[in-house]
This record gives C-alpha cells, sequence and structure tokens, in this order.
C-alpha cells in the first residue's frame, strides 16, 4: 500500500520581474509503506523542493499530496507543522543539531515538538549509531560524521511513518557517508519507517533497489530548459 501518494504536483514562484517560473511538476509519485527510495539528480533540479513539499514545510501550487490518509496539501501551515513533528523525520546535508546542545538533548528535541519526549528511546537511538558513550558531548564537540549520526538518531525520535533525507552525505567523507547511509537504511528497516532520500552522488543512490532520475520525474525541467542528469 502507497504511504506517500503524489498526483499532478505543482510548485511555482514569482521571479524578478514579477512572472511565475514553473520549477516543479511532477504527474506522478508513489512511495509504499516501509519502502526505501533514492532520487538523484543535479543541483537545481527540484529535489529540495520536492521534499519541502511532501513534509509541508512548502505548500504547492496544485496537486495532491498524500501521507497515509492525510492531505498535506490540504492543511494549513500551522497542521502541515504539526503534521510534520508527529509523521515526517528529516535528515538536513548541515544536520542542523543546536550546537550547545548534548547529543541527548538534540534527539529529544525532535521529540519534542511531537508527542511526547522519551529519553530511554532518545538513549537508545543514540547507542544504536554507535554514540553511547557521546551523549552529553554538546554537538559542536562532535566530529562531522558523528553529528550526522546525531541528526540520524532524531530522525528516528518521534517514530515517524516517512523519514526524509536531504543529501545527508554532502558533508562527510567517504567512510562516514557509507556509515551514515546503512544506519538511515537500518533504523528505518527496523522502525516500519519509509525512506526517501535525494543525493547527487551515484556511489550512495546505487544503495537503493529502488531509485529515480529527478531529471525525468520532474517535467517542469523540460518546459524551463532545465538540466538533465
Ligand atoms: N523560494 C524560492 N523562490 C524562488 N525560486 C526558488 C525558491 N526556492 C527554490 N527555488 C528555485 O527552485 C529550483 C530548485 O531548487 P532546489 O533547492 O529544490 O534544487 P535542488 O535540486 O535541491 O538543488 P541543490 O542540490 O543545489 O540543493 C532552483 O532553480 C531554485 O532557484
Amino acid at each position: 500500500m502507497a504511504l506517500l501518494k503524489i498526483v499532478n504536483l505543482e510548485k511555482s514562484y514569482v521571479n524578478a520581474d514579477g512572472g511565475r517560473q514553473l520549477i516543479l511538476s511532477v504527474p506522478q509519485f508513489s512511495l509504499e509503506a516501509g519502502g526505501q527510495m533514492a532520487i538523484k539528480g543535479p543541483s537545481g533540479c527540484g529535489k529540495t523542493t520536492f521534499l519541502h513539499l511532501i513534509s509541508g514545510i512548502v505548500k504547492p501550487t496544485s496537486g495532491s499530496i498524500s501521507v497515509g490518509d492525510v492531505r498535506v496539501d490540504e492543511l494549513g501551515e500551522a497542521a502541515r507543522d504539526r503534521f510534520r513533528a508527529l509523521n515526517i523525520g528529516y535528515v538536513f546535508q548541515s544536520f542542523h543539531l543546536m550546537r550547545d546542545f548534548s547529543a541527548l538533548e538534540n534527539v529529544e528535541l525532535g521529540m519534542s515538538f511531537g508527542a511526547k519526549v522519551d529519553r530511554a528511546l532518545a538513549k537508545s537511538l543514540l547507542e544504536r549509531v554507535g554514540l553511547g558513550d557521546r551523549i552529553d558531548y554538546r554537538a559542536s564537540q562532535l566530529s562531522v560524521g558523528q553529528q550526522q549520526r546525531v541528526a540520524v538518531a532524531r530522525a528516528l525520535a518521534n517514530r515517524p511513518k516517512l523519514v526524509l533525507a536531504d543529501e545527508p552525505t554532502g558533508s562527510l567523507d567517504e567512510r562516514a557517508s557509507d556509515l551514515v547511509v546503512s544506519l538511515l537504511q537500518e533504523l528505518c528497516r527496523e522502525n516500519g519507517a519509509a525512506l526517501l532520500l535525494v543525493s547527487h552522488e551515484r556511489e550512495i543512490v546505487d544503495r537503493f533497489e529502488q531509485k529515480v532520475d529527478f531529471g525525468k520525474l520532474n517535467t517542469a525541467l523540460a518546459v524551463e530548459g532545465g538540466v538533465e542528469s
């Protein structure tokens, strides 16, 4: 059964001369519950916008986005924020951790916008990503790879149905990248969460059985003369 279903999704922005520019047009897209998929594509092809639309950070110009039985596109801003806090885990390229908060506090922060803070779960997630001995270190005292592992733990903290990862290995060397992607895949599998990861790195995308070229998925690129990957 599809967890994520998208039909005729479009996003346009007003450009500098006041006209509208269509930057994303995805006729059909779906991801099954617990499924794992990588989206590849070059810089500027709309990958981040796609994840922002799915998570409700940005509202579409038209079209429908269903996550489970919720129509994300029909929710107001506050409801989308609440929906995201309860249902979506997000991993960013640049982590978005609170530098002066400990690893544990950062994971708990991922819970505080959702249902409730569960310290035992936060600790077990940090142990699961290999940071059991670093839970009281501030984010600023952790290596770049360790910070991204905290971000992975935080993304699973609210027991999401769907984890979105936006270039999660962009700041990491090869060894740390491998570890972060493996942890994301394993933790999502263990928790029954679906995983949608975007990356421009072929080695990362090739680790997924399901992969999509966003240059082909986003038909606005052809209209706007955009890049092909
Ligand atoms: N708020 C906005 N206003 C106007 N244009 C925007 C806005 N946000 C994104 N865009 C445009 O949408 C296009 C897609 O941007 P997006 O960040 O989704 O691409 P991307 O594939 O994630 O790129 P990258 O890999 O470099 O992050 C770009 O041309 C960008 O300039």
